[in-house]
């Protein structure tokens, strides 16, 4: 175990959460090692690192990488400047890090994952408060699998004059590796289940689907709304994924803590992916839901794929990204048409965004240019973000934001993160949103959230008493 390797013990005592800015450099190691369960590393040296976590698993890419223990952390709130400020302070840090990383595989060394707040200009609830407007963690010790490869990423601060000695950490990587086991989880009983305010909801849906018929100043907005759990026993969030990883392995599993709430959820929707100058996002609006019986099932996605109200919702989404990444990518390749995206409760219109990026482009000017989408905001931008602000009443936190990382190289991943929860102790906040045309109809709108519920609310719904 990690406690059990004396050159940690010390250096994670004395080295952690010093600030980068003093004359310490970054250093980080990767090696590669055998290939481990990505939950069971999450869970090592537990309980000293609960609250310094995350957890990413990518579905097409069979990537996995999990962080733990906070060497550095990323931090801003209410900056318009949000996403050019975590990237300057991120390079600034990698300048002068001394990287020992033979295999530049994506997604190892020293990397950056967190995520930016909805909204920054929303009412702000005390439960989000650690999260911010942008909350990005560098792990201690990070585990990247990508097929059949894994690797082991340490990082630590040193001062100039210790850079030989650090050379020792590598010795432990193996007994590290080793010691990585499994632990029996449990979940609490469900005593509480509350939506919030459904009539009240209900009333910003029909006060909105009027706007969108009558003002002609908008043309899409997406209202979400909240659903309140309560637990005889704080959840545990080992518990939280070992669930998500069972159940949506068609999605983007992803866990963010803090020291008060974790955030989790199982996304279906990536907002955009670099690897080198490849870029690549998509639009997915427009739903219906699924059945057990295949013919029906596929009745269901026909009704979909031939539907003008869910067409045009989707076709909006794929004309602001196609605006967003224009000035970024030498090409962009998208097709005329819409195909279906299955998950295991709910069917959407998917269409993918493929590009080459200019040189200089990076995957942060990439999120600020995209969040939010239609898909979570609406059309135009800003009418639908003061529409969001007035109608909801509730701050979104991360809820339907970008999550993900960017390595050393530049390349790195963010979804955005719907099908998600906040996850506080005895208490769990689920969220779920749609998006609003003018012909929309609110009960219909009400069913579709319910749906979207499903994926967290399986994954904590623990025993009901
Ligand atoms: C807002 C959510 O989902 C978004 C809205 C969709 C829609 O309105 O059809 C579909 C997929 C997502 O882009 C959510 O899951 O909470």
């Amino acid at each position: 175990m990690l406690i059990n390797s004396p050159y940690q013990t010390k250096q994670i005592n004395t080295l952690k959460h010093k600030d980068a800015k003093t004359n310490k450099v970054l250093v980080s190691f990767t090696k590669k090692v055998k290939k481990v369960d990505p939950v069971a590393f999450y869970q090592i040296n537990k309980p000293a690192y609960d609250g310094e976590r995350f957890f990413w698993t990518s579905p097409d890419d069979h990537t996995a990488i999990v962080g733990v223990g906070h060497l550095h952390t990323f931090f801003n709130r209410r900056a318009d400047d949000r996403f050019s400020q975590i990237e300057a302070e991120w390079n600034e840090l990698l300048a002068s890090a001394v990287i020992n990383n033979p295999f530049q595989a994506p997604g190892t060394g020293p990397l950056l994952f967190g995520g930016f707040s909805f909204d920054p200009y929303s009412v702000k609830e005390e439960k989000w408060g650690p999260f911010g407007d942008a909350l990005f963690y560098l792990p201690e010790y990070m585990l990247t699998i990508t097929g059949e490869d894994c690797y082991l990423t340490v990082n630590l601060f040193e001062s100039e004059e210790m850079l030989p000695h650090s050379n020792q950490v590598k010795k432990s990587f193996d007994l590290l590796i080793d010691n990585v086991k499994r632990s029996e989880i449990t979940s609490p009983n469900l005593v509480n289940k509350e939506e919030l305010s459904v009539p009240e909801w209900l009333k910003s849906v029909s006060e909105v689907i009027d706007e969108l018929k009558t003002s002609g100043t908008v043309d899409k907005v997406v209202l979400s709304r909240e659903l309140k759990l309560s637990f005889s026993e704080p959840l545990l969030t080992d518990y939280v994924l070992e669930q998500l990883n069972t159940q949506q392995q068609d999605s983007f599993i992803f866990m963010l803590e803090t020291s008060d709430g974790s955030f989790a959820g199982a996304s279906p929707e990536r907002l955009v992916k670099k690897m080198n100058d490849q870029v690549l996002s998509t639009s997915l609006a427009g739903s219906i839901g699924r059945s057990d019986n295949p013919k029906r099932d596929k009745e269901l996605g026909n009704m979909l794929l031939n539907d003008e109200k869910n067409l045009f919702e989707h076709a909006l989404v794929v004309e602001m990204i196609k605006k967003a990444l224009e000035p970024y990518c030498e090409e962009l390749d998208i097709p005329n048409e819409p195909v279906l995206l299955k998950t295991p409760y709910i069917q959407h219109l998917y269409t993918p965004v493929c590009g080459v990026s200019k040189p200089g482009t990076s995957i942060f000017h990439l999120v600020g240019e995209l969040h939010p989408t239609p898909a979570l905001g609406g059309v135009p931008t800003d009418r639908a973000m003061q529409i969001i602000r007035d109608k909801e009443k509730m701050d979104r936190g991360f809820y339907a934001s970008p999550i993900g990382w960017t390595d050393f190289q530049g390349n790195g991943e963010f979804i955005v993160a719907i099908r998600s929860g906040l996850l506080k102790g005895k208490q769990s906040y689920l969220y779920a949103g749609c998006g609003l045309v003018a012909d929309s109809d609110p009960s219909d709108e009400l069913k579709e959230t319910s749906i979207k519920f499903q994926p967290m609310l399986q994954a904590i719904g623990g025993k009901s008493e």
